[in-house]
């Protein structure tokens, strides 16, 4: 579903991704671990089509995200690391809102199945969202991305920021949607929870791929002890 194929992306000179292959299947959740500056957000960027590679095949569903960014992101949710919603209407009102933008009309019942679904609790959804934590907004964007039936969730840093509680919340809902079939890509530096919550992993140093490895083939100590030893390479 998700495809990078021989990706070189430079910024001014600089290569921030060389040679870049990954696939990510349907139903699979894929976590890239990597340092500051590793390459995570270009290649989300590139996912997104925001960013062009300037070599390489970047694919959602098959379809270049380069030449067909409209296409490919009516198939993905994007989740940053900070939920952009508006603060002075209710998580309900800003689902239903980015719904329409979408040319989705959904009844009240609907948005209240897909805010449940994504873990939202009931009381919540006619409060203004100004006043929800990060985490009860990060639920609203999945919700968003749920409700536009996207087929695709790219998320950056999701759990950074979150309490443990809230992060395991979001390790549950990922793991749901990835059964109902969804392709999940989340950048992270947090080691444990990529391994707890994803099928594989991938490392990123300096724009290189320098390890792809199964989550259920290593312990969380093996992880770190892995990750470390590339870090000071
Ligand atoms: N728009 C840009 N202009 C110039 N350089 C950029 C741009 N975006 C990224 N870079 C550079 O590309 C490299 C990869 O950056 P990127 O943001 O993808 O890393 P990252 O792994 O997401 O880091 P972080 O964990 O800090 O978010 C870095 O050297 C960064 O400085």
């Amino acid at each position: 579903m998700i495809q990078l194929q021989n990706v070189n992306k430079s910024f001014k000179g600089d290569l921030a991704i060389q040679n870049l292959n990954l696939n990510v299947n349907k139903g699979e959740i894929l976590g890239l671990l990597g340092a500051n500056g590793a390459g995570k957000s270009t290649t989300i960027n590139m996912l997104l089509g925001f960013l062009k590679p300037d070599s390489g095949k970047v694919s959602i569903n098959k379809i270049d995200t380069t030449h067909n960014s409209q296409e490919t992101r009516k198939l993905v949710g994007y989740i940053p690391e900070n939920v952009n919603l508006y603060p002075y209407l209710s998580g309900l009102e800003n689902l239903d809102y980015f719904c329409k933008l979408a040319g989705l009309k959904y009844t009240k019942s609907q948005l209240e199945t897909y805010l449940t679904t994504c873990g939202l609790a009931s009381e919540a959804h006619n409060k203004k969202v100004g006043g929800y934590s990060k985490g009860m907004r990060q639920k609203v964007g999945i919700a968003i991305a749920y409700a536009k039936k996207a087929k695709v969730y790219l998320l950056d840093e999701p759990a950074s920021g979150l309490d443990p509680l809230a992060s395991n919340e979001l390790s549950i809902l990922l793991k749901k949607l990835a059964s109902e079939g969804a392709t999940i890509l989340m950048a992270s530096h947090d080691i444990f929870r990529v391994r707890e919550v994803c099928n594989r992993i991938g490392i990123l140093k300096n724009g290189v791929l320098v390890k792809e490895l199964h989550s259920k083939n290593v312990s969380a100590n093996e992880l770190e002890t892995l990750y470390l030893q590339f870090m000071q390479n």
